[in-house]
């Protein structure tokens, strides 16, 4: 059996506002498997992005283990988990979050060069995931001359650049509409499927959930 790419072990988290305590995530546990795509469903506001939030290592307060390809976060430090989060994850967030000044090429670009790669094959990798999500005739525009399902693209070109083991991706295509979002949803499953990445994709979409590998759902702060 290979191992984990990200586990959840009885992770809690709990949010205190105006003297009233929300128990928000309850226990939850969660295995992912390499090159797995896993679907998170739930209602708005069951705590779908305070999961994500949990294995992207950028927020504390979570209760009980987790797991980065094998490594205990909760145990280390802060640029422990800077190195686990930049050598295994990429994030796609709802809304695009790219640079305004830079070019689609560039976004890509420099996450690739923060993670130590040369520019020549930072440029090539970033041509070849733009023009693998249609953008080959984009590739020196900036974010304000892109439409947003080609912005939403850039952001998912940006979230592989660093061919992470594990894609975290909160409701990438939320904000774009049904034809549009399908569209983006679709190439980012086939590109992810490609690169043989695993992704945990939050979403409301039951039926671009059907298209993932496994569905799980957050009700009253545990997974079912
Ligand atoms: N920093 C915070 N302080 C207080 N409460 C918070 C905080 N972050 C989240 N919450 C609460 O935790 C609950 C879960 O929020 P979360 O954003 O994880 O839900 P969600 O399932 O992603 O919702 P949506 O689908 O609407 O994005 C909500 O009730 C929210 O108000």
């Amino acid at each position: 059996m290979s191992e984990a790419v990200a586990e959840l072990r009885s992770v809690t988290r709990s949010f205190e506002q105006g003297g009233v305590r929300i128990d928000v995530l309850r226990g939850v546990d969660l295995t992912i498997r390499p090159g797995e795509i896993v679907a998170l469903l739930g209602p708005s506001g069951s705590g779908k992005s305070t999961l994500l939030q949990a294995l992207g290592l950028l927020e504390g307060g979570f209760g009980g283990e987790i797991v980065i390809a094998g490594t205990p976060a909760e145990k280390s430090d802060s640029k422990a988990r800077t190195t686990l989060r930049r050598d295994h994850l990429g994030f796609v967030y709802q809304f695009h979050h790219l640079l305004p000044d830079f070019s689609a090429r560039e976004n890509v670009v420099l996450p690739q060069l923060v993670a130590g790669t040369d520019r020549a094959e930072a440029e090539a990798r970033s041509e070849q995931l733009l023009s693998a999500l249609g953008l080959a005739a984009r590739l020196d525009h900036r974010p304000s001359q892109l439409s947003g399902g080609e912005q939403q693209r850039v952001a998912v070109a940006r979230g592989l650049a660093n061919r992470p083991d594990l894609i975290l991706a909160d409701e990438p295509t939320g904000n774009l509409d049904e034809a549009t979002s399908d569209t983006v949803l679709e190439q980012l499953l086939e590109l992810v499927r490609g690169e043989g990445s695993a992704a945990l994709i939050a979403t409301h979409n039951e039926r671009l959930a059907a298209k993932m590998d496994r569905i799980v759902r957050l009700h009253e702060g545990l997974l079912e």
